[in-house]
């Protein structure tokens, strides 16, 4: 996991050595200043020469100067090194999830996807920066303080290894019950997250229903949950302080009491004394600042895992190795299909799915709720993989095309249809990026969005906000349409994507349909059978199953479940789930 997460430090790697490096200088230099301080008492004041001052005084100056110099190089550099860091993991969760497949995203879920890129890398960056910086620079303190306390008493460092022995085990079990709690509070900032997230992107919703106070409290209540845990964890972190404090005090203590006597005796002089006193507060400290680098480390192994598992998912769908690279027509086979979602319940969405669509052919799909409307035409495009049985297109196996070339030919109009910031014509361009801007114009003629964006104040240049927000539902769905028809495809497939276009402008786009683009298979899901009547045979389908499969006409007289779903429709009742 660590040699994944390492890997991507790549071109920061400089940053990474350079920063322990000036850290272990700025150290040196630290080490050695109460040294120098020694040698001021004992050689200048004591002895009352000024001149050893001067010396002893600059020397000081200068080693204060490079630890200035090498602490601030350090802290640059730290910080481009963990920066870089953070930018590589992102950069790289980026393009591998732009791999992944509809079911590699059913996974790991959108929200999930987005904390693992922002929180977990936030977390990872902040313990890189920690490790280069501090990981070197406490315990390399530690152990030149200890040294130099070693070289000036031995005797009396006696009373560090008591002290160090005390704080450590202390500190130990402060550590380990505090990073107990943070397990769960990072698990908790997880589900805050994707709350946030999904009420966010949902805010109509939640004002439409008038939502905002039950909301409101469901909101609160896990932002107290967290708040409760932080502080819970936080008041154990707060005994680090007062232990400290009375570790230093005791040793300051056992320093002065057998201090003295040393100096009484003779074996030990002020300034040395002096030095050690110095010495105590920066092994103090390191043992500190150990403790933190600890908790940081821990915290963020969660988030290395989490972020690791998105950088080795690999795509469920690939390309066989020498794929198809030409779709010859738009027909399409379905053989003996079952098909089940792998991150679902687990029962098969579709069964024993047979049906044979010729080129050219307009074909209605229809059906209740949750039928499997969506996951039948999904396959065509290859956006999942059947788990049984085989769809072709053009007489070939989708699986046999190269991917780009299928989604190419294959256009899809999904049910949720998403615009993305840029003006309308980026926007149609996603289709096809080299089409004219008079081959947009007639796409959104054919789609009925010419005469909506002609009205609009910059026409064709009006910039759509994020997710489309400017725009009505009806309008967002016939600019997706023209953007579809812009890929002119050989087979276009529409989810219930005039859902919320009324009646007329639906027939209105399926008249352009038929005369503009005969030579394509056209696919309608849809739940008003007005919106499917004129197609040449329309597939009913039900539990995922198909219960028939004929032209409008032969329906109404066979079958019952179309039948009645007619009449209900045409005394003016709802859809096909209230119908039936
Ligand atoms: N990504 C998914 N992961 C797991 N199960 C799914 C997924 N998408 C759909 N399902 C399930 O598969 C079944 C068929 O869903 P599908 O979307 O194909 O139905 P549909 O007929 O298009 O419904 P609707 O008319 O409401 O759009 C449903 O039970 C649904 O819960």
């Amino acid at each position: 996991m660590i040699k994944v997460i390492l890997g991507q430090v790549k071109e920061y790697k400089k940053a990474s050595i350079l920063t322990p490096l000036f850290a272990a200088l700025e150290v040196l230099m630290e080490v050695l200043i109460p040294f120098i301080t020694a040698q001021i008492i004992d050689n200048g004041i004591e002895q009352g020469n000024l001149k050893n001052i001067y010396i002893y005084g600059a020397i000081m100056l200068v080693l204060a100067g490079f630890s200035l110099l090498f602490g601030a190089l350090a802290g640059k550099y730290a910080a481009r090194a963990s920066s870089g860091l953070a930018c590589n993991l992102r950069e790289a969760m980026y393009e591998n999830i732009q791999t992944f497949s509809f079911s590699n995203i059913d996974k790991f879920s959108t929200a999930g996807l987005v904390t693992r890129m922002t929180t977990d890398v936030t977390n990872v960056k902040n313990a890189y920066q920690m490790s280069l910086r501090i990981a070197v620079r406490a315990p390399l303190m530690l152990i030149c303080s200890m040294v130099m306390c070693f070289f000036i008493n031995a005797r009396l460092s006696i009373v560090f290894v008591i002290a160090i022995l005390f704080l450590g085990i202390i500190l130990f079990f402060i550590m380990t019950r505090a990073k107990r709690i943070f397990d769960v509070v990072f698990k908790k900032y997880d589900d805050l997250n994707a709350s946030v997230q999904e009420n966010i992107s949902a805010i109509r919703v939640v004002k439409a229903y008038v939502r905002e106070d039950y909301e409101n409290k469901k909101f609160t209540g896990a932002a107290k949950r967290l708040y409760e845990m932080f502080v819970k964890a936080e008041s154990i972190l707060a005994f680090n302080n007062p232990v400290m404090m009375l570790t230093i005090y005791g040793c300051v203590l056992s320093l002065s009491w057998f201090g003295a006597s040393f100096i009484v005796s003779k074996t030990m002089t002020t300034g040395e004394l002096t030095s050690m006193f110095t010495y105590i507060m920066s092994i103090m400290m390191s043992l500190m600042m150990l403790s933190m680098v600890f908790v940081m480390l821990t915290l963020s192994v969660a988030s290395c895992e989490r972020i690791v598992e998105v950088l080795q998912e690999r795509p469920d769908l690939a390309n066989k190795e020498q794929p198809l690279m030409e779709v010859k027509n738009g027909s399409i086979e379905f053989e003996h299909v079952n098909f089940s979602y792998k991150h679902g319940s687990g029962e098969d969405t579709l069964k024993d799915i047979n049906l044979t669509i010729h080129s050219g052919e307009t074909i209605g799909i229809i059906g209740g709720t949750g039928c499997g409307k969506s996951s039948l035409v999904n396959l065509i495009s290859r956006l999942y993989d059947v788990s049984d049985g085989a769809v072709k297109v053009a007489g070939k196996d989708v699986r046999d095309y190269d991917m780009e070339v299928l989604r190419n030919q294959v256009a899809v109009v999904l049910q949720k249809n998403v615009l993305f910031s840029g003006t309308i014509l980026e926007n149609l361009r996603w289709g096809n990026e080299k089409a004219t801007e008079e081959e947009c114009i007639e796409a959104c003629k054919q789609a009925c969005a010419d005469e909506f964006i002609k009205q609009l104040p910059d026409g064709y240049n009006t910039y759509i906000e994020q997710g489309g927000s400017n725009v009505s539902g009806g309008q967002k769905q016939r600019l997706c349409i023209a953007r579809a028809l812009l890929k002119r495809p050989k087979i276009l497939i529409l989810d219930d994507s005039t859902s919320a276009v009324d009646t007329a402008t639906d027939a209105k786009i399926r008249k352009a349909f038929k005369e503009q683009i005969p030579g394509t298979t056209k696919l309608i899901i849809a739940q008003r059978i007005s919106s499917v009547e004129e197609a040449d045979r329309i597939i009913v389908l039900e539990d995922g199953m198909v219960n028939d499969f004929d032209t409008h006409e032969n329906l109404l007289k066979t079958n019952k479940i179309y039948r009645e779903i007619y009449d209900a429709q045409a005394k003016g009742g709802g859809d096909f789930d209230e119908a039936v």
